[in-house]
């Protein structure tokens, strides 16, 4: 993926896992690999050896880990820092990962789980050269994110918003469609002119025509007066057509003839107007069910469908909850006039692995709770809905939880996992997570990990 060789730092007091690193990354020819003993020698070595990722230990004599994450940040703001550390210093990681961190990895580490952490790194950096100044931010518009998959999605809007092109957004309900359309209006040339969001939804038939294209003085009962629609006032602008999905078949009509010819008629009306309105439309539905269910015009959706984005459920992109859950935090403290400054990390890790149906939307709404209902400085589990109390279910959805497992809750429901898979043969589930039977043992004996309710022996 990479198009130059990536330099790797890597910064730890143990010379054994010094070692370790080099060996396990050496092969991989696309790496440069240098390590350094301690902070001071690592910033020293970084005058001359400019890496594009550091992966530091967090405790070491002298300097720590986010000391040297902070200084490399202040004098190399394009670095990537990754933190290691032991399971015992979860709430430390946290506070690296407030510091700015990219990420954690949990030691002892494997050469997977290191080659998928930088693997995640090569790709964002790729994105960061399209356009390094505006992604550096981690965010775009009013849209929060630092995924992999919501670089492209700003990549996406970035090429898009210039043209006149219709959108069509897909995602989940509460994934940041409005955001979107309202950040491709705000970077394309119409900025100056209103954006015109319409919940499709919410108008009901009788009055979503009038409501759209305005009508003229006593087109129906009670038409007064001549009202303009949404389309003239979003003239110059962009009209955002949400739950596109929902609208009936005589305004499906209505819209492929704004699409085709760029006219249309106010309700009651012989005046053919000409509009100069961007259409950006967005769906959770199924659209290609519903043309086969003939409730969709197949045309229609060809003219909505010239350039599609899709937003990424939440759950796909776990990587960004704690900088949302940052975001919101700030927002509702100021909001609701509190001063909470920070999450317990076991919370944290519990909001990473739900699965959030509601996506962002969902997630705001449990962060202004938890900041309402939380009497001190930390939000903490018992401050949030209850259905995220609950300990999530271990297979569901393991695979996902398992590529964002860098908590210790979620170590030890890895372990688990391997272990049933492995029938708690100790020795082939330390073979299978890549660490000495010995680490494995301590480790199930730290998180307190029973069989049928038992602790296992060394033989099971
Ligand atoms: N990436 C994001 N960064 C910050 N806030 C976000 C993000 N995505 C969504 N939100 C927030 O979540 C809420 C829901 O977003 P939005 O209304 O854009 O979602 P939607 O996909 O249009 O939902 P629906 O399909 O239900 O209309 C809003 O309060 C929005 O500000």
């Amino acid at each position: 993926m990479a198009e130059k060789t990536t330099r790797l730092l890597y910064v730890d007091d143990e010379a054994a896992y010094r070692s370790i690193f080099c060996r396990e990354m050496r092969e991989d020819k696309r790496f440069m690999v240098e390590t350094a003993a301690d902070g001071p020698s690592a910033l020293r070595l970084l005058e001359s050896y400019r890496a594009d990722i550091v992966l530091t230990d967090l405790v070491m004599p002298g300097m720590d880990g986010i000391t040297v994450l902070q200084e490399i940040h202040r004098r190399y703001p394009e670095i990537f820092v990754l933190i290691l550390t032991g399971v015992n210093s979860a709430q430390e990681a946290v506070r690296a990962m407030k510091a700015g961190a990219y990420d954690y990895i949990l030691k002892p580490f494997d050469a997977a789980m290191l080659q998928m952490q930088l693997e995640k790194i090569l790709h964002h950096r790729l994105l960061l050269q399209s356009n390094a100044r505006e992604t550096q931010e981690l965010n775009f518009e009013h849209l929060v994110g630092q995924d992999p998959a919501m670089f492209e999605l700003f990549e996406g809007i970035r090429r898009i918003a210039p043209t006149n092109a219709t959108v069509l957004i897909r995602g989940e309900s509460g994934t940041g469609k409005e955001l979107i359309a309202e950040a491709i209006h705000a970077r394309s040339s119409r900025r100056d002119k209103m954006f015109v969001p319409v919940n499709c939804a919410a108008l009901t038939e009788s009055l979503i025509n009038s409501a759209l294209f305005g009508h003229e003085k006593g087109a129906f009962t009670g038409a007064a007066a001549r009202q303009i629609g949404f389309f003239e006032r979003a003239t110059g602008g962009t009209i955002f057509l949400d739950e596109i999905g929902d609208i009936p078949q005589q305004t499906q009509v209505s819209l492929l003839r704004v699409l085709e010819l760029g006219t249309f008629q106010r309700v009651g009306g012989t005046e053919t107007i000409q509009v100069d309105t961007r259409i950006i439309c967005a769906t959770n539905k199924d659209l290609e069910g519903a043309i086969s269910e003939k409730t969709f015009r197949q045309d229609l959706f060809y003219r909505l469908n010239v350039v599609s984005l899709t937003a990424p459920p939440l759950r796909e992109r776990t990587s960004d909850i704690p900088l949302l859950v940052n975001v919101f935090l700030n927002k509702f403290n100021r909001q609701i006039g509190k001063e909470v400054a920070s999450i317990d990390p076991v919370a944290l890790t519990r909001l990473c692995a739900y699965r959030w149906p509601g996506n962002v939307r969902e997630l705001s709404n449990a962060v202004e709770r938890a900041v309402v209902f939380c009497p001190g400085s930390q939000l903490r589990l018992e401050h949030f809905p209850t259905e995220l109390q609950k300990p999530p279910a271990v297979d569901e959805d393991f695979s996902l939880r398992l590529h964002t497992s860098n908590l210790p809750e979620i170590e030890a429901e890895v372990i688990r996992k391997v272990l049933e898979d492995k029938q708690w043969n100790l020795s082939r589930a330390a073979e299978v997570l890549g660490i000495a039977r010995g680490t494995l043992y301590s480790k199930i004996k730290s998180y307190g990990i029973e069989k049928n309710g038992h602790s296992p022996s060394v033989d099971i």
